[in-house]
């Protein structure tokens, strides 16, 4: 799903990834690979933000990880080109050059980030540590710090001379923030960054993010589970299913026209995203089987309009609306339908 355009700054080609070992000789023991990520495309715009959403297992998180070339074992990339402005592209980079892009050029928030913390350093340790990587000098790096710490409402004397156990879940995660856009990166790519947080914390953490980009042009991926929080931060929504991306586009045009029927799904489950047995109340049923996927559209099983060609044909993505884009057979018909009703 892409737009060429002129001020891209990331942009992904077709990224395929796969945890488990490619297959030697003929007969396989081991449990066959699982496809993850599936030929996906995406542009990231400078400065803009992308709420990216998608249930448990939908290969959110391991898109963004796959982005920063840093894919837990055995996950691996099997197919496709990430491009960042003025890096080329990061899956052909050896370890040194994607060591110094990474935090200067291209950082990320990891879903749980207090865990990125090491308990036996300070803050100002480790922002130290993150100052000698990319070689900057220590006075003009915690001043830098410093400032970014007041937007972020943290108590800077108290905060850099704290471990990490002596802040609250809510302060580790804007810390995390902090350390993350210190260099100012072109793209944060954001998992999960508030979902632990109570209500009051997730608010703070979209308000000191909205406040940064407007201080710093950085363009985001904001990975999250939930609709109203993508929809919030949000400039895009991107919509991923079983490894694919199903939908993407402006947020008022996929709030407005949702095209894909698992994004309106999405939409009539909020506010309430999942019944007490996980499912999501909008989306009956469970996702497929990753390493055992069905012929057709991977979303046939549950979806209430399928037809007879979903259950064989791979659906085509279709560009329902200016940079809106569906993976979906039904969906011009499924759009025109809804603008009908809002
Ligand atoms: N380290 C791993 N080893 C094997 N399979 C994995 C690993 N990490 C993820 N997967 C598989 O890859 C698929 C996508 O997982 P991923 O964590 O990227 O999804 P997600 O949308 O980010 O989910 P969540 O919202 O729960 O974080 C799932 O089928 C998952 O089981």
């Amino acid at each position: 799903m892409s737009h060429q355009d002129s001020d891209v700054v990331l942009s992904v080609r077709d990224l395929s990834v796969v945890y488990g070992a490619p297959a030697k000789g003929r007969k396989r023991k081991s449990a066959p690979p699982a496809v993850a990520v599936d030929h996906v495309s995406l542009d990231l715009k400078a400065g803009e933000c992308i709420g990216l959403i998608g249930e448990s297992g939908s290969g959110k998180s391991t898109f963004g990880y796959a982005i920063m070339n840093l894919l837990p074992k055995p996950g691996r990339i099997t197919n496709g080109k990430i491009e960042l402005l003025g890096s080329g592209d990061l899956v052909r980079l050896d370890n040194r050059r994607l060591a110094a892009i990474r935090g200067k050029q291209i950082g990320m928030v990891f879903q749980g980030a207090q865990s990125m913390f090491n308990p036996l350093m300070t803050i100002q340790d480790h922002l130290r540590d993150i100052f000698r990587v990319h070689g900057v000098d220590n006075q003009t790096g915690l001043n830098e710090a410093k400032e970014l710490m007041n937007r972020a409402r943290l108590d800077v004397g108290r905060v850099l001379r704290s471990y990490p156990h002596e802040l609250s879940g809510g302060m580790r995660q804007r810390v995390a923030i902090v350390a993350s856009v210190m260099m100012k990166p072109d793209v944060l790519i954001l998992d999960e960054p508030t979902t632990a947080l109570d209500a009051l914390s997730q608010t703070l953490v979209l308000d000191i993010l909205r406040d940064i980009r407007s201080v710093q042009s950085m363009a985001m991926i904001f990975i999250t589970h939930d609709f109203a929080v993508a929809s919030n931060i949000g400039d895009r929504i991107a919509v991923m299913y079983a490894g694919q991306m199903v939908e993407v586009g402006p947020v008022l045009d996929v709030y407005r026209r949702a095209s894909h029927p698992y994004t309106r799904g999405l939409i009539a489950s909020v506010p309430s995203l999942t019944r007490a047995d996980g499912e999501l109340a909008g989306v009956p049923g469970q996702p497929p089987n990753m390493s055992d996927l069905p012929k057709g559209c991977r979303f046939a099983d549950r979806c209430n309009l399928v037809t007879e060609q979903c259950r064989t044909r791979v659906p085509e993505t279709l560009t329902v609306g200016n940079e809106h884009d569906v993976m979906c057979v039904r969906a011009i018909e499924i759009g025109e339908e809804v603008s009908v009703h809002v």
